[in-house]
């Protein structure tokens, strides 16, 4: 079996959106797709009025398929303090013509502002691994690890675009959405997360490449590239008007600087991936100022590197669960 959705970015492409069926009739729901986690929760019409600002709500009381799980709760709180928690129910899922009929759908009843604020969203579904899925008594699986049984093959992949559409598929590798070879690394899954190491990195077309092992995580549902402080000096330091700017809790630069060399990271097998500059500039700081937020930042308050969107957008990116291994590509 197999499938195949599109993915749509919000402005700036602060988040990837993909359109999800829930229940029977199916209940159509806009989600945000997350390596970084492993529960799949969704807005629901347990929600408090208050706590809804235009998302679509799944009802599992209009859904003939929906099974409530008694005694069964959530509660998640993710790398930016938002958190949310609610019920559990059995309900089908599809994705992209891929269907799970017997899916862990977590209904929220409690959501804080940030997702509240974020209309679009109308929940996660989470393809960590669902050793920290955060159901209770029993943790659930992810809607992958429910799936991988019936797939022609254990993998999705990830192809997020810059400002366009892009596609997640789910139990094949689409040769003609990547160039040259797709190098392979190995994941260490303990901790629930796709954790790697590459191997350096590069600034600039010209710049000698940095032999620094950097170990961090494959995360679609974070916006920015989080590196070592190191790396983040080695980047900044080539770029004229950068400087760090504790009031706006990070890097920032002149918009207009043209300075902003690209940034390549290992993957192994000398192969690296190359993150256009223009991919590195985020957003202005404020409204009519002349400054633009830097898409890489620290990840000093985080413990650990973290390849956000602003990196997986430059690569065709495979997440191999079967064989516990990350491809990347250059595309
Ligand atoms: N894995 C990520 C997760 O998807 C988001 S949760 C989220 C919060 C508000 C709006 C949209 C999504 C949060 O930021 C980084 C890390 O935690």
């Amino acid at each position: 079996d197999r499938g195949s959705v599109q993915n749509t970015p919000k402005s700036y492409d602060v988040e990837y959106l993909m359109p999800v069926s829930i229940g029977t009739p199916s209940q159509q729901l806009n989600l945000d797709l997350d390596t970084g986690s492993s529960d799949l929760w969704v807005f629901s019409t347990l929600l408090k009025e208050s706590m809804v600002n235009g998302q679509t709500l799944y009802d599992p009381n209009a859904s003939t398929t929906a099974d409530k799980m008694e005694g069964y709760t959530w509660k998640i709180t993710y790398g930016d303090q938002s958190y949310s928690s609610g019920d559990v129910y059995i309900d089908t899922v599809t994705i992209g013509d891929l269907t799970v009929s017997t899916q862990a759908v977590e209904a929220a009843k409690e959501v804080s502002e940030e997702f509240t604020a974020d209309s679009d969203n109308d929940g996660l579904v989470g393809l960590g691994f669902g050793i920290i899925n955060t159901a209770k008594p029993y943790k659930q699986k992810t809607f992958f690890e429910k799936a991988m049984p019936g797939l022609d093959s254990p993998v999705f992949t990830a192809d997020l675009k810059a400002g366009a559409p892009g596609r997640y598929n789910f139990g094949y590798i689409d040769d003609g959405a990547y160039s040259g070879n797709i190098t392979y690394v190995p994941v260490n899954s303990t901790d629930g997360f796709w954790r790697w190491v590459s191997p350096g990195f590069q600034v600039g077309s010209t710049g000698s490449f940095n032999s620094t092992r950097i170990h961090g995580i494959a995360d679609t549902g974070t916006t920015l590239l989080l590196l070592p402080d190191g790396v983040c000096e080695a980047f900044y330091s080539q770029i004229a008007s950068a400087e760090y700017e504790p009031s706006q809790g990070g890097y920032t630069f002149e918009c207009d600087d043209s300075t902003i060399p690209d940034f390549y990271f290992g993957t192994g097998n000398g192969q690296m991936i190359r993150i256009p500059g223009s991919y590195l500039s985020y957003s202005k700081t404020d409204t009519g100022s002349s400054r633009c937020f830097g898409g890489m930042q620290s990840d000093s308050g985080v413990g650990f590197t973290i390849w956000g969107d602003i990196a997986l957008k430059a690569a065709f990116v495979v997440f191999d669960q079967g064989n516990e291994q990350l491809g990347w590509a250059e595309k």
